[in-house]
């Protein structure tokens, strides 16, 4: 392993030096090699990766933005070589002077959830973790270790480019679907899921693995699409919902909080409920493709395209009670 993949190797080993194995940290280290190295763009972004400029290394949050890096060269080419990492979704962030305005404002619902969280020197697994930006808000709040996983190759290499930038935080990303992690990877003291839930055929299953990662009495921080009405119902959504694929199905409130008490969850909240707009997540310059504005019937306003209740996202937190089945 070199360059970046070296870094995080040594990083990683350190956030789980008390909790893993070392056989259980190089087997994570080695699946995650495995599934980014199989994609067909991986030696064209091991290039771009590998001609991104010195910079001094360094990070700090402004605003919501995080600002990474300080430039030592001329920003044409590290213009070139951040382009070539198409679409930025999750943001926004400003490498090396350089302003990436990305699909999404993350920063806008971090501040939906930040308010409700002590992260002081917390470990913490974020699933479905994009490039990692909320890693850094995490690290930011005081966590003491972010491990991320998500299976998407092109937002592991989004989170090396920022790690370019940034240093070597513990803010770690695993190329890596949460089933797929090992069960021994648990014990946190705070897992989040954003964005996911929706995505995963059995919601019940995601939820309890999520809890079997948390220690006992540890904090799951949930968000989530919901559909409206008071009733513990789920609104079938057979094709796309808002444009996209894999959506199967929106429960109501009502629901959600059934199935989190399902699935061995206690003193369950719902702490925000907040329609997306098109200024939370639209179209720019680096994600040049449809969005949410495209996604909206013009002609119903609160309707998509598809016939179906527009997006509503809802953040919850609850409390791990049952024992999870195993620790490192
Ligand atoms: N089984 C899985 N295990 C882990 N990750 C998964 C899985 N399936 C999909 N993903 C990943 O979950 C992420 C969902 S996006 C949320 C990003 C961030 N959390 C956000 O809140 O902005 C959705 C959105 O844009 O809202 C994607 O990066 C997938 O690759």
């Amino acid at each position: 392993m070199a360059g970046p993949d070296a870094e995080l190797a040594q990083t990683l080993r350190a956030a789980l030096a008390q909790t893993c194995n070392p056989e259980t940290v190089d087997d994570l280290l080695a699946a995650h090699s495995n599934h980014l190295s199989r994609h067909g763009d991986f030696s064209r972004w091991q290039n771009h990766l590998a001609g991104l400029p010195p910079v001094h290394r360094d990070w700090h949050i402004d605003g919501g933005t995080l600002v990474a890096g300080r430039r030592v060269g001329k920003a044409e080419a590290l213009i070139e070589h951040l382009r070539s990492f198409i679409p930025w979704r999750k943001g926004p962030l400003r490498l090396a002077g350089v302003n990436i305005d990305t699909e999404w404002r993350s920063d806008w619902k971090w501040d939906r959830i930040s308010p409700h969280l002590d992260l002081t020197a917390k470990r913490v697994l974020d699933v479905g973790a994009g490039n990692g930006y909320f890693g850094w808000r995490m690290l930011d709040q005081g966590a003491e270790a972010v491990i991320g996983c998500d299976p998407t190759p092109l937002f592991v290499i989004q989170h090396a480019v920022i790690r370019h930038f940034a240093g070597p935080a513990a803010n770690h990303l695993l190329a890596q679907r949460l089933e797929d992690l090992p069960q021994t990877l648990a014990d946190f003291d705070a897992v989040f899921s954003m964005g996911v839930l929706y995505h995963r055929r059995r919601p019940i299953d995601h939820l309890t693995d999520l809890r079997k990662r948390l220690k006992q009495g540890g904090t799951l921080i949930l968000e989530t699409l919901v559909a409206p009405g008071d009733a513990a119902q789920l609104l079938p959504t057979p094709d796309r919902y808002a444009g996209m694929r894999n959506v199967h199905g929106l429960p109501t409130v009502a629901l959600l909080h059934q199935w989190l008490e399902q699935s061995g969850f206690s003193t369950v909240r719902c702490v925000d409920r907040t329609a997306t707009t098109i200024e939370e997540q639209r179209s720019t310059d680096w994600m040049p493709y449809h969005s949410l504005a495209q996604a909206l019937d013009p002609a119903r306003p609160g309707w998509t395209v598809e016939g179906l209740p527009a997006p509503a996202r809802t953040v919850w937190l609850a409390r791990s009670v049952s024992p999870p089945d195993s620790a490192c």
